[in-house]
Parts: C-alpha cells; sequence; structure tokens
C-alpha cells in the first residue's frame, strides 16, 4: 500500500478517536499509579512466598477461631476473612504468624472516578462498547504507525536506526513512538480483549467440578498439615483458600491456585476434584495484569508512561500534519497544450511550493507551462521540455507523489521529441542524497526520445538560494530572467540574534574570508549549527556552518561570489559592525559527545564548523582532519588556528591536499583512500567521520568511503550512516 494510504489512515484513526483516546490516556495514566500506591504498602512479609499452604494454614488456624477465606494478592499480600465476635472481618496478616498486619486497601475516590471514567465514561454499556472501540482504534494506529515509520527510516531492519531530526514534532513524534511502541500495543489489545469479555463475545468458562458425593468419606482421618496439596504447594501458587462451609463432609476446601482448581476433603485431604483454568480465564488474567499492571512496579511505571505518550503523540502528530505545505495545484492552461512541463515529487509539500513558484514565473514570462505530480505523468501532446523536481524519501526512494513513476514513463511513450532536466531535493543527513532523483534521471536518458538538457543538480536542505542559483541558469539558458520568491515552507524560524564583529582574516587571491564574530545575545550554539543571514537587498536566507570558538566567539567561513549579494555584503563588513542573523539548529552535524575519535574531511570553506569542533575538543579525542585547498596559501587563512590546536592536543593530525602545487592534483579523496585503513579504524572503534564542503567533493568521498566499508569492514556504507557515524552538511 502506498505511503499515503497509511498515513492518512494513521491521521484519519487518530482524529476519529482522539477525544475518547485522551481520556483514555489520561485516566491511564493516574490509574498506573494505583499498582504502585498499593505495592508500596508495607504487608509484603519477605520470605512468605516459600512457605508452604500448610505452614501459613497453621498460625490463622490458631490465632482465629473461624475463618472463612485465606487469599494472596498480587502484590503478595496474603488476607484473611475471619469471623470475630460474629462480624465478618477481612484483613492483612503476617503468613508467617497470622497477625493482623492492617485493613484491606480501599480503592482512593481518584482511582474510583478514574476507573469509572476509563472503562466506561460513566456511560455503562453504551460507554464500554466506546472504550472498547477506542482500544481497537489505538491497535490500528499503532500499527500503521509501524508501518509508516518503517517506511521513512528505509525498511524493517532500520526500524531502529537513529531519526534524522528535521523539526522538533516529527523527530520526537517518531522516537517516543518507538520507545513507547510495546506498551501501547499491549495497552490496545488487551483493552480490545477486556471489552469483548465484558460484551461476552469472549464466553467466560467456569470451572466446574463432578463430586461423587456418595464416595465422601470421613477416615482414614488426618490432620490438615498432612494432607499432600497444603504441604507441597507453596504460598506463592496461592489465589484463594476458602475454607468448608460446615463439619458435614459434603463441604470441602476450595484451592484456586494459579492455574487451577482443587476441592479437599476435610477430613482426609482426598483430592475430590481437580480442573485446569480453561484457556479464557488464564488469558483473561493475563490481560487484566498486562493492562493494570497491578502487582508490578515497573510494568505500572512503563505502561503509565505509554499512556503518557498518547496526548504527546498526539500533539506532534496534529502538528506534523497542520504545518504540511498544501499540495493543491493550479494551472492555467491544460496539459496537452503546453510545451513546459514541471513534474513534481513530493511528499512533505515543500518541493511542490519550489516548484510551484518556478511554474508561476515561467507563465508570467508568457510560456505555456504545466506543472503537475509525478504520479500523474501521462501524455503530454505538446510537450518539448520537461523539468522534474523531486525530493528522495525512505533509503533512496521516490517521495509519495512519485511511486508510480518509473511504470507511467514506460505506460506512456511520449509522441514527440523532448529535453529534460531532473532537480533533486534532498539532504546530506540521509545516506542515499537525492538518489531517486539519480534513479529518475537514468530512467528518462534511456528513453528514445528524451535528451538531458542537463545532469542532476542538487538541493541539500530546501536552500532556496540553491534552487535559486538553479533557476537562474535555467532561465539565461532560455533566454528569460526569474524573479523568484522564496516560499513561506521554511525550516528555519528562529528569532534574530545580534553578532559584532571581532576580526577578519582575507585571502583576496582566493575571495575567502574567516570571519569571527561574538555572540552578543547569548543565543546557544554548537559547532555545525548554520547561521542564518538575510539581506534586506534580496530577502533571501543564506545558510553559513558555524564554528563555536568558545567564549562566546563564532567562526565563519565565505567565499565571495562574483555577484553574490550576501557574501559580499559579509566580506565588507569591519571590526565592531553589528549583524542580526538567527541560529538554526542543525544537530545532524554535531560531533557526537560519544565518539572518542572522529575524522574530519573537508575542502575550502567546509573547514569553518571543523574550527569550533577542534577548538572545543577538551576531552583530547583524537581528530584527523583531512583539508582539500588549492595551495598552502590557500591555508593562511586556518594555520593559527590548526597550528594552535596541534601544539595543545586538540588536532592529533592535520592533513592537507593542495590540488595546484604539484604536477599532479592532489584531492581529499586520494588521500582518504591512502589512509582507508585508518579510517576503517575509527569506524570499527564507533568513531565518526564528517562531511563538510561542495557536494561534488562529498561524492567522491562518499565513493571512497563506500570502498573503504566494503574491504576493511565488509560492510555497506549505509550501517554507518544508519548509525550517525558519518555525517555530512555539504553545499
Ligand atoms: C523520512 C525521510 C526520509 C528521507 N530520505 C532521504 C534520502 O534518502 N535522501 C535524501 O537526499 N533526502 C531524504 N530526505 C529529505 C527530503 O528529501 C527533503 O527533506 C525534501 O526537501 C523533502 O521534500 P518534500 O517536503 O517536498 O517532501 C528524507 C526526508 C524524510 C522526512
Amino acid at each position: 500500500m502506498i505511503v499515503s494510504i497509511w498515513r492518512y489512515s494513521h491521521l484519519f484513526l487518530a482524529i476519529s478517536s482522539s477525544l475518547f483516546l485522551l481520556i483514555a490516556s489520561i485516566t491511564g495514566v493516574i490509574l498506573a499509579v494505583e499498582p504502585i500506591a498499593n505495592k508500596v504498602q508495607p504487608y509484603n512479609v519477605s520470605g512468605a512466598d516459600s512457605l508452604s499452604l500448610a505452614e501459613v494454614l497453621n498460625p490463622i488456624n490458631a490465632v482465629y477461631d473461624e475463618v472463612l477465606l485465606v487469599s494472596r494478592d498480587r502484590n503478595g499480600f496474603v488476607s484473611v476473612t475471619v469471623i470475630i465476635d460474629g462480624k465478618n472481618e477481612s484483613f492483612y496478616i503476617d503468613p508467617y504468624t497470622g497477625e493482623r498486619l492492617g485493613d484491606l486497601i480501599q480503592k482512593a475516590p481518584v482511582f474510583q472516578f478514574a476507573t469509572n471514567l476509563h472503562r466506561s465514561l460513566f456511560l455503562k454499556s453504551f460507554g464500554r462498547f466506546f472504550v472498547g472501540l477506542t482500544s481497537l482504534l489505538l491497535f490500528f494506529i499503532a500499527v500503521s504507525g509501524i508501518v509508516l515509520i518503517a517506511k521513512r527510516q528505509g525498511g524493517y531492519s532500520k526500524f531502529f536506526s537513529p531519526v534524522v531530526r528535521e523539526n522538533f514534532s516529527q523527530y520526537h513524534h517518531v522516537v517516543y513512538a518507538r520507545i513507547v511502541l510495546l506498551p501501547v500495543l499491549v495497552l490496545a489489545l488487551t483493552g480490545v480483549y477486556l471489552s469483548l469479555l465484558r460484551f461476552d463475545v469472549i464466553p467466560q468458562q467456569q470451572v466446574s467440578h463432578e463430586v461423587d458425593f456418595d464416595r465422601l468419606r470421613e477416615e482414614p482421618l488426618k490432620n490438615y498439615k498432612d494432607f499432600e496439596l497444603l504441604k507441597n504447594t507453596s504460598l506463592s501458587e496461592l489465589r484463594e483458600l476458602e475454607y468448608p462451609f460446615s463439619e458435614f463432609v459434603e463441604d470441602y476446601y476450595i484451592v484456586r491456585l494459579k492455574n487451577k482448581e482443587v476441592l479437599l476433603n476435610q477430613y482426609t485431604g482426598e483430592v475430590l476434584g481437580q480442573q485446569k483454568y480453561p484457556f479464557v480465564t488464564m488469558a483473561s488474567a493475563w490481560a487484566n495484569v498486562l493492562h493494570t499492571g497491578e502487582g508490578s512496579i515497573l510494568w505500572s511505571t512503563v505502561l503509565g508512561l505509554g499512556s503518557l505518550s498518547i496526548p504527546f503523540l498526539m500533539v506532534t502528530g496534529f502538528i506534523i500534519y497542520f504545518k504540511r505545505p498544501k499540495t493543491r495545484i493550479k494551472n492555467r492552461f491544460s496539459k496537452n497544450e503546453c510545451d513546459h512541463v514541471i513534474l513534481v515529487g513530493t511528499e512533505g509539500g515543500t518541493t511542490l511550493q519550489y516548484a510551484q513558484e518556478f511554474h508561476r514565473q515561467v507563465v508570467k514570462m508568457g510560456k505555456k507551462s504545466y506543472l503537475g505530480l509525478m504520479n500523474d505523468y501521462g501524455l503530454f501532446k505538446k510537450m518539448d521540455e520537461c523539468v522534474v523536481i523531486t525530493a528522495t524519501y525512505g533509503q533512496g526512494e521516490a517521495p509519495a507523489s512519485a511511486t508510480r513513476f518509473m511504470e507511467l514513463v514506460e505506460k506512456h511513450p511520449q509522441s514527440r521529441p523532448f529535453s529534460f532536466s531532473v532537480i533533486g531535493f534532498g539532504s546530506t543527513a540521509y545516506p542515499n542524497f537525492c538518489q531517486y532523483a539519480y534513479d529518475v534521471q537514468e530512467k528518462l536518458k534511456n528513453l528514445s526520445n528524451a535528451q538531458v538538457f542537463e545532469e542532476v543538480f542538487t538541493v541539500n536542505n530546501q536552500s532556496f538560494q540553491a534552487f535559486l542559483d538553479w533557476t537562474n541558469r535555467w532561465a539565461k539558458s532560455h533566454g528569460m530572467t526569474l524573479h523568484l520568491k522564496k516560499p513561506k515552507a521554511t525550516l528555519h524560524k528562529n528569532h534574530a540574534s545580534d553578532f559584532v564583529v571581532v576580526g577578519r582574516l582575507d585571502l583576496e587571491k582566493e575571495d575567502t574570508f574567516l570571519l569571527t564574530l561574538k555572540n552578543i545575545s547569548g543565543t546557544k550554539t554548537v559547532s555545525g549549527d548554520l547561521l542564518s543571514l538575510t539581506t534586506e537587498k534580496d530577502g533571501i536566507e543564506r545558510l553559513y556552518s558555524i564554528g563555536n570558538l568558545g567564549n562566546d566567539i563564532l567562526a565563519i567561513s565565505v567565499k565571495k561570489h562574483p555577484h553574490g549579494i550576501c557574501s559580499n555584503w559579509l566580506g565588507q563588513l569591519d571590526n565592531d559592525e553589528i549583524l542580526s542573523a538567527r541560529v538554526v539548529k542543525n544537530r545532524h552535524f554535531h560531533l557526537p559527545k560519544g565518539s572518542k575519535e572522529a575524522v574530519l574531511i573537508a575542502t575550502g570553506t567546509g573547514i569553518g564548523p571543523f574550527l569550533g569542533m577542534i577548538s572545543s575538543n577538551t576531552a583530547k579525542r583524537k581528530l584527523r582532519l583531512y583539508w582539500g585547498g588549492r595551495t598552502p596559501e590557500s591555508f593562511c587563512l586556518y594555520q593559527s588556528h590548526i597550528n594552535k590546536a596541534i601544539s595543545k592536543k586538540q588536532l592529533e593530525h592535520f592533513i592537507p591536499a593542495y590540488s595546484r602545487s604539484q604536477p599532479n592534483k592532489v584531492y581529499v579523496q586520494h588521500l582518504i583512500k591512502r589512509d582507508g585503513n585508518k579510517i576503517a579504524e575509527v569506524l570499527r572503534k564507533g568513531g565518526c567521520v564528517m562531511i563538510c564542503g561542495s557536494i561534488n567533493m562529498q561524492g567522491e568521498v562518499m565513493n571512497e568511503l563506500k570502498n573503504i566499508c566494503s574491504t576493511y569492514l565488509n560492510k555497506d556504507l549505509s550501517y554507518y550512516q544508519n548509525r550517525g557515524q558519518i555525517k555530512m552538511d555539504c553545499y
């Protein structure tokens, strides 16, 4: 089934049961406290469980004249019902001495209230029905949730792999759902079972014995202490022991154990009847324990947390849904009159917003452009040019609106030749960066009448700047000028903070500079986070990787682009000038706290975040830095930072790759290949490899890492990516 059906089913089930689910989960949390509160009462006598029943009855018979019942509850508390001064009394006792320990626990009003609300919403059978139905819906919500998590993680085998953090709600929804999956499933299934039991859909079977009263004898008379069953059964097995009603031989002991019920002749101890409990009775007992947590502090706590997570999952789930960009498409022209066709592969809707803006501007230029989803691929009678803009999901798979694209391409051959471009939206946080875009490119390339207009262009993390670069290039080659506006879908919504320029170092020859900024708003930053800058001139956001050098000093390394508004604006800032920018958390590119070793790989300005990671390496982790630049002169910008780090033992090795200082070009990927065994060792020991710089370099380095993983570690690269041991932030 396609992912959108699962997603809508998950949502529909959650919405339709939300009110009842909320009531059931909140009362569930309250009720989870009850077994814990009971269990901590001082009525458990240590070691008593190993006493035999005969040893327990002995002091009870000695202390009380008339005993009706001895019980042991799930907390292990032993109680008796006895007649004292003509009155029935029930209380807890010490099984060693028979001494009264305290009155039976009464249900507190709050628990009584919560129980009634939880079981029937105070609506008797009608309410019970809805509660049962809610449990069933919760079960289906959990199952559809399992499927959705497996799909997003790239398969059931990767179900528990680290989750890429895109935003708070999405990340925590998945992470907590996985943690509480077991208790939620148990609560749902046992809830359904108990409801079916209450409505007699599952018939309860009583144990019935056939006692042959004609054969009852009072001899050979035995003391109960010598009855085999009482001698050989420990207290831990007991549920209830009912004393004979009278002294007539027709009345007997009824001993209810955990798994069976036994009738004992009160004079001879002969077993008069013995029945194992039917399956339904045993299953019901288990369902009760599993649903209520009675008798176990640990399980009650797990259930309580499971219940508590339900409102949290509901809220985060609804936020995820309602924050999704809308995916309604409007076209001015029909698909058969357009020479430009833009097809979108999206799941979350952001790619569509970018494509919509592109389409709008192309139409504004007087072109006949048609915008559709990739799953709507068909015959486009006048198509000259096709632009496919697609996200990637799962492990390099198609997003929801493109799942049928490949088969549709086969099914609907175009009648005219056309050229095509593929733009991939993806994230380097995932193992298969923009893989689906590459697959689409390959597919279209194989069509006889399709011609490649350009190679795949990739957009990391919905970078509007990157998309703009592509649209400008595309427009130029078509003799157009497009003025795209940034779509509303933005990943970055933090407040702006102020930063004062405290230092700058320029490498004029390469139009590169290193800016040091003091954070004067106290915003917390971690090396690897991004500084988001928007200039007034064009209102477009640019992101720069932050290196946190400590004491609120940040470094950003910037390359000036010939017509780059932001880079040139930053390039002319002087010391003491203040700039306002937002800090965007980029958790997937933080140096993992637990890694004792790391290999850092960068080219050019990609070194920025690593300068911070190295300077804060007080734990003396073993860090190796590979850096690619043109010449040793290119390194001047960073030299003092690196030398200082080496002398302070914050950086173990600095390994540069200079592409222009010798006849043969040396790139970082060459050095990675050369040091393959060392890098493999870092991965083997649980360390991590971090890559920052250009997308091209990333591709080359990833190829080398793939070889290293298979040659030295006998594993696929994705194994380490899924464990968060390979991290990338490339642009
Ligand atoms: C569950 C999930 C899996 C993803 N898998 C990949 C992937 O394998 N490769 C990739 O480059 N991007 C991956 N991404 C990133 C998306 O392609 C990227 O965020 C894209 O901009 C989403 O566009 P959309 O909102 O139009 O669906 C994944 C995102 C999510 C939420």
